[in-house]
């Protein structure tokens, strides 16, 4: 066997606050005999890999630490996409559109050609958008390629639901779907605690001005974070490299995540199940009249901003010959 197929690699593409935090929080809870970060800022790049790597002499078994290329991420069993501009306090995901598609162009050129059993993460934003086009532009099945979606608002959620039923967010079951932005919704028809339907574990505490409170918390919670220190880094940490041993585990867990949904046309979260192959199927859910509406409502938003992206591409030469090589 060939010494690249004994070794389980994850590559992170980026090596900014969320790209180094994924690679501490993977070299803390090892899972892969290698992480490979990339980034074109040298220095930086250098720095991280080496202060990442003064965190894995402590005598457990590790997995290595190391810098790479593009072309050496294109083979690693998952690649996780951090690569790309952040929001400022004030601005939305969605303004980082034109800026971050560019940056996926040409990391799917350096990465060519690809391994055809590399799982693609997306992290960097607006992340269905990007998730959509990485689709796209890496040619990959789209099984194969998934976004971290709403997981990221859904721990939010169960954090701030634990606090007002006062037990473990671990206890709590509940779904924020759809975008990883403002559109996103709650999906309370579905919502318990243990197997205890919320409406039942809460009952009179759960009114709409209830809702809507949980609901604001949960849209608003990065605007205020990146607001107060220029960058949330901890959650997505956390989120990223859990799917990542999701996939490298073939454990077949549940979680919402971003991924194409053929009959909306777009790529947003609804629940999957998670394993080796990327995303083994969508879990069928349940959702009542409303929650419907703003689901379609969320996907029609997602579509309008591709087709605009789309047109925009079309008068770039560089970005719509990527997208042709693979259409
Ligand atoms: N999906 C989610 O839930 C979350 C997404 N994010 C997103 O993650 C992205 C990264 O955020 P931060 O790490 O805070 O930004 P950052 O600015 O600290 O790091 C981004 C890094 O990407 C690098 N980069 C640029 N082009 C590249 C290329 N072609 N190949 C490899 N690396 C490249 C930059 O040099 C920079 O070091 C942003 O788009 C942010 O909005 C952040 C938190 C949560
Ligand atoms: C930045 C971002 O997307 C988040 O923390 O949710």
């Amino acid at each position: 066997m060939s010494e690249q197929r004994l070794k389980t690699s994850i590559a992170i593409l980026g090596a900014g606050d969320v790209g180094a935090t994924v690679a501490y929080t993977l070299l803390q809870n090892p899972i892969c005999s290698e992480v490979i970060l990339v980034d074109p800022k040298k220095e930086l790049l250098e720095a991280q890999v080496r202060d990442l790597g003064d965190a894995t002499y402590g005598g457990r078994a590790a997995t290595r630490i190391r810098l790479g290329t593009h072309q050496e991420a294109g083979q690693a069993d998952v690649v996780v996409i951090t690569a790309g501009a952040k929001q400022k306090p004030g601005e939305t995901r969605l303004s980082l559109l034109s800026r971050n598609l560019h940056i996926l162009s040409s990391i799917f050129t350096s990465m060519s050609p690809i391994s055809p059993h590399t799982i693609l993460l997306l992290v960097a934003n607006p992340v269905d958008i990007l998730t959509y086009f990485a689709r796209k532009l890496s040619g990959l099945p789209e099984s194969q390629v998934l976004g971290t979606g709403t997981s990221l608002d859904s721990a939010r959620l169960r954090g701030i639901l634990a606090q007002k039923a006062e037990v473990s967010p671990s206890s709590i079951d509940a779904y924020v779907l759809g975008e990883h932005g403002d559109s996103q919704f709650v999906a309370w028809s579905n919502a318990s605690i243990g197997s205890t339907p919320l409406r039942l574990a809460l009952s009179a505490k759960l009114s709409d001005e209830f809702k809507a409170d949980i609901e604001s918390h949960t849209r608003g919670a990065a605007g205020a974070i990146i607001a107060a220190k220029g960058c949330t880094a901890y959650g997505i940490g956390n989120v990223a490299a859990s799917i990542c041993k999701y996939i490298l585990f073939d454990s077949r867990t549940v979680r919402p995540l971003s991924f194409y949904q053929p009959e909306l046309g777009c790529c947003l979260s609804m629940p999957a199940v998670i394993g080796r192959k990327g995303i083994l199927r969508a879990m069928p859910m349940q959702l009542d009249e409303d929650e419907r509406k703003l689901l379609e409502d969320c996907a029609e938003g997602l579509r309008a901003v591709i087709d605009s992206a789309e047109k925009e591409l079309k008068a770039d030469n560089e970005l719509s010959h990527a997208l042709e090589r693979h259409t």
